[in-house]
């Protein structure tokens, strides 16, 4: 395999005196889908903070494309190439789907071509038929993905999603898993944090099994298919 995007070693994260991450040690590879799955609660919200540097948070060594993150601030840490896609929908909602997306430009690292709104609307191609709606006029879904389509057009090499199909409507859900698909297929590489089996299960390559803060289970997608037993315990699928 190639040299991984993103490594994290014993990543461990506290709110006040209370620790919630315990040791969490994983790799993101180039356009893989690796999806941190586990019950609510179970601490995948905060690894994703932990490593955008939102939370408090040590770790025996965290790098981004051999760059360490240590200490750098999220706005330093996104800029190296590493986009975040909280939960709660961040767009503008008195600006236009395409203005959205203008908000979202950053170049592209030499050699690559960058993002631009018409290669988004072909990976969303609901957005296209909504380039000029306000955010406001949108679903909660397509909010979603316009979040998304946005923090590609920063043109990073991974991205952190966080429950993107969380309350949206069962086909904007299947969209979203077609764009998820079609983005890694462009070379993005996904880090997934989402409690919806079915959903994590059809787009991951691999998966950690969280709970209570510490990985239960690392492998691919398939062996934890294969793991009825597992499931069961700790996700309840
Ligand atoms: N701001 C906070 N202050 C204190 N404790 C928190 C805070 N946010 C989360 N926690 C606690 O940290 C633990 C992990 O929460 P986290 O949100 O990371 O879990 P999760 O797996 O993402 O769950 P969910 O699917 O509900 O988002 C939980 O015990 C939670 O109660």
């Amino acid at each position: 395999m190639t040299t991984p995007l993103l490594e994290v070693w014993n990543l461990c994260a506290s709110y006040g005196r209370a620790q919630v991450l315990f040791d969490l040690t994983f790799r993101l590879h180039q356009g893989e889908v690796l999806a941190l799955v586990g019950r609510n609660g179970a601490g995948k919200t905060t690894t994703l903070k932990a490593i955008m540097g939102l939370v408090s948070a040590s770790a025996k060594q965290a790098t981004f494309k051999g760059k360490s993150l240590a200490g750098l601030p999220t706005y330093k840490i996104a800029r190296l190439g590493l986009g975040y896609v909280p939960e709660d929908r961040r767009i503008f909602t008195d600006l236009t789907v395409e203005e959205n997306l203008e908000t979202g430009r950053r170049p592209a690292p030499a050699g690559r071509s960058p993002w631009t709104p018409e290669r988004l609307f072909r990976l969303f191609p609901n957005l296209a038929e909504m380039r000029g709606r306000r955010g406001n006029q949108m679903s909660g879904g397509e909010q979603q993905m316009l979040t998304i389509a946005r923090t590609l057009m920063g043109n990073p090499d991974a991205i952190l999603l966080d429950e993107p199909s969380e309350g949206i409507a069962p086909v904007i859900v299947q969209m979203m898993a077609e764009a998820i698909r079609a983005m890694k297929a462009e070379g993005v590489a996904v880090l997934l944090s989402e409690q919806n089996w079915a959903f994590a299960a059809g787009i991951s390559d691999r998966a950690c099994v969280i709970e209570r803060g510490e990985i239960r289970f690392q492998g691919s997608m398939d062996e934890l298919m294969a793991d009825e037993a597992l499931r069961a315990e700790t996700l309840g699928v």
